[in-house]
């Protein structure tokens, strides 16, 4: 395509080629007499994506890049950089998506999935051991999944409730709620009442937060809450209404010192801080505050230089460090705000493991892959039938490991005479396998990785105290290599 794309490429040019195709079209001498366009037909001409990305000097620059190309593994990314490209290693852990499934139930523990290894039968494929073991099944999907909770803070008026507001607007197919940390105020007795110009609201005492805490462990364990109102205008709650949450897939907690409690910190899966200038911020509050709250500016002006700005010196800008994402310039930066809305919805998407463990892959399902795993499942499944597919699924995995395996960019040439930019497999690998499950995946990653050194291990585990090494034949140089560690768990469901 690259070829035959270039300025002038037109669909008659591209058949002309197919129709001179030869008749043999695998054959690499017809190739050359009749060349085809080669498989980078997906280059064709498309905006790239291009991401700049600075930062001082060992702030972790080529550290980011590197996870991004290793999370963006799928697609085509280019690293454009002062030193040349590198490898780095990463050990990841990959995982189908049944599989794991099946293995995160409610009563998930490390002790379960090693118990069923270690009683994993002497001929990993039989059917009839696997009956004899029985593996959970996929129905803890049904499970309920903990919701994503994200915490957003910022100085007052610095575009907050703006940015919360536009996360949900995007976010239009997922249930997602939004909890004020201000509901929360405590409010004014009547005598703090008549002083309410002293009364200092931008102080951590000023909130309830064992209220605020009770009422996130409800909505995080998925039950609905009542959450009060807050006035703004006389400083109380009111006293008889209350606003009903019900339990989401997103839960948004947004407020001034939502960073500053380090129990209500450890609620959230991300936290962001919307940075915005101190001069744009005090234009917005006196415009809202005269507009929407029933202050005057005076008072305004007053209550800012007395609480309010020493309040974000002294608990919000340092709670800033806590921060995943800082946006700038609020609700103007659509950039972060979308980049936000993407990583929610891959987390939403994401199993339950990967939330806890980043270095676990589960490898999409499919039909195909769910049709695999129905006839491996099903009991009256013949042998053959069974070590067949089975074959088919660990290939698969074997496939998707080898992918996250870091590559050097490579230049060939075409037999057109274009050069082709594409990459060159990592060379020092080598698999080891944990007697005698692990045996089943060998025969995979042969086929995959031509010569591949296989090594073994045989693990003996003594009560539930630790494991202990019984055998091991490893490449001598297994230190310099990337290992595939081929480690299943073998069974049927039934
Ligand atoms: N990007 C923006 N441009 C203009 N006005 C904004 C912007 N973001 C927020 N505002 C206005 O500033 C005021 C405070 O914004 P808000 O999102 O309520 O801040 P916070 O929740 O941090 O107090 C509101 O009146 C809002 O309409
Ligand atoms: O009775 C009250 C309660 C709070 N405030 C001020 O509100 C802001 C926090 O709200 P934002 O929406 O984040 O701006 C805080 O700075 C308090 O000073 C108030 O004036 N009266």
């Amino acid at each position: 395509m690259e070829a035959a794309a270039g300025a002038h490429f037109t669909g008659l040019r591209l058949d002309s080629l197919r129709l001179s195709s030869p008749s043999d079209p695998f054959s690499p001498s017809s190739a050359k007499a009749f060349p085809m366009p080669v498989d980078d037909s997906c280059d064709a001409p498309r905006q790239p994506f291009v991401i700049g990305v600075s930062g001082g000097s060992a702030s972790g620059k080529t550290t980011v890049c590197d996870m991004i190309i290793q999370q963006l593994h799928d697609h085509r990314v280019v690293l454009v950089y002062q030193f040349g490209l590198r490898e780095r290693g990463r050990e990841i852990v990959l995982v189908p998506e049944k599989a794991m499934e099946a293995a995160t139930g409610a009563h998930f523990t490390g002790l379960r999935l090693d118990s069923l290894r270690l009683s994993s039968p002497s001929d990993p494929f039989s059917p009839s051991s696997a009956k004899a073991f029985p593996m959970p099944v996929d129905d803890s999907c049904d499970a309920p999944r903990q919701p994503f909770v994200i915490g957003v803070s910022g100085g007052s008026a610095s575009g907050k409730t703006t940015v919360c507001d536009m996360i949900i607007q995007q976010l239009h197919d997922h249930r997602v709620v939004l909890v004020y940390q201000d509901s929360f105020y405590c409010g004014l007795t009547a005598e703090e009442s008549e002083h309410v110009h002293d009364y200092n609201f931008d102080h951590p005492d000023a909130f309830d937060t064992e209220q605020l805490l009770e009422c996130m462990g409800k909505l995080k364990s998925g039950q609905s809450v009542n959450v009060p109102i807050y006035d703004f205008k006389n400083h109380r709650r009111c006293s008889e209404s209350f606003r009903k949450v019900n339990a989401s897939d997103v839960i948004i907690l947004e407020g001034i010192l939502v960073f500053h409690d380090p129990r209500v910190r450890s609620l959230m899966d991300m936290k962001i801080f919307v940075d915005t200038d101190a001069d744009i911020r005090l234009a917005r509050r006196i415009r809202r505050d005269t507009v929407e709250r029933g202050r005057d500016v005076n008072s305004v002006l007053e209550q800012y230089g007395r609480f309010v700005k020493p309040a974000f010196d002294d608990f919000v800008l340092p709670s800033k460090k806590y921060a995943d994402v800082i946006i700038p310039r609020g609700g103007d930066n659509h950039v972060a705000i979308d980049l936000i809305v993407q990583h929610i919805r891959t987390k939403l998407g994401q199993h339950d493991l990967c939330k806890i463990y980043p270095n676990v892959y589960v490898i999409q399902s499919t039909f195909q892959i769910r049709g695999m795993h129905t006839l491996i499942r099903d009991r009256e499944i013949t042998t053959p039938d069974f070590v067949f597919y089975s074959d088919r699924l660990i290939r698969l995995v074997v496939e998707h490991g080898l992918g996250h395996l870091p590559f050097t960019e490579k230049q060939v040439v075409t037999p057109t005479g274009s050069v082709y930019t594409g990459v060159d497999f990592c060379k020092k690998l080598c698999g080891v396998s944990i007697v005698r499950s692990g045996e089943s995946m060998e025969n995979a990653l042969r086929a995959c990785c031509k010569g591949i050194k296989i090594g073994k291990i045989l693990i003996h585990r003594e009560g539930d105290n630790g494991k202990h090494l019984i055998y091991e034949k490893l490449p001598g140089d297994i230190s310099e290599r990337h290992v595939l560690l081929l480690d299943p768990v073998l069974g049927t469901g039934t």
